[in-house]
């Protein structure tokens, strides 16, 4: 019998969870979850509107209402939210039932990627995306240090050796 694999991805926005879990479920053949992706299509809204309307809190609190039907999913790859790390259930999920891969980015490599893109945490701060992106990571850093099981420099830009990389390992 074919072994079941449960694996979850956590680290910071930009560090490429999304992509490279979906290119990686593909690789082994499992299923693909976004935490993101599933607030979205639960709520019929965009993450953004969220956070705008509602505020981070309100995000938090469907986000940890719908990760826990999901982290347990069988032979499937979770993409996490970055800020899943901090619902603690979800670390203590992941510390103990799960293998977690921390796609480790350092902020400046950060800063070039969520600068172009539609995160609410950084759309109106551009003028100090920087610090903000370094208290950002003050804040988690040990908390993807308490869960992670494996980790990744994700700094260099192949996605193609991150893959290769994380399958050699898996
Ligand atoms: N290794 C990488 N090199 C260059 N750009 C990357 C890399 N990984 C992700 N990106 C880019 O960074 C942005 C965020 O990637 P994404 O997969 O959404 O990360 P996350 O889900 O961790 O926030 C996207 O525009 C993506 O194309
Ligand atoms: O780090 C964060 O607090 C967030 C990261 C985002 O997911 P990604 O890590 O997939 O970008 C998304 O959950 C939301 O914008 C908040
Ligand atoms: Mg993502």
């Amino acid at each position: 019998m074919k072994e079941l694999i449960n694996i979850s991805l956590v680290g910071l926005m930009g560090s490429g969870k999304t992509t490279i879990g979906s290119f990686l479920s593909k690789q082994l053949n499992i299923l693909y979850i976004d935490s993101d992706i599933t607030v979205v299509t639960n709520y019929n809204t965009d993450i953004v509107l969220i956070y705008y309307i509602e505020g981070e809190h309100s995000f938090r609190a469907k986000e940890e209402i719908l990760i826990e039907p999901i982290l347990i999913k069988p032979n499937s790859i979770l993409a996490t939210g970055g800020g899943s790390v901090f619902h603690i259930y979800v670390c203590k999920f992941l510390l103990e039932s799960n293998i977690t891969l921390w796609f480790k980015l350092d902020v400046k490599e950060q800063s070039k990627r969520v600068a172009s893109n539609k995160r609410p945490l950084t759309l109106s701060i551009r003028s100090c995306l920087y610090i903000i992106l370094e208290h950002i990571l003050k804040e988690r850093h040990k908390l993807y240090l308490k869960v992670f099981n494996i980790v990744f420099n994700v700094n260099i830009k192949s996605y193609m050796l991150i893959l290769n990389k994380v399958c050699w390992l898996m």
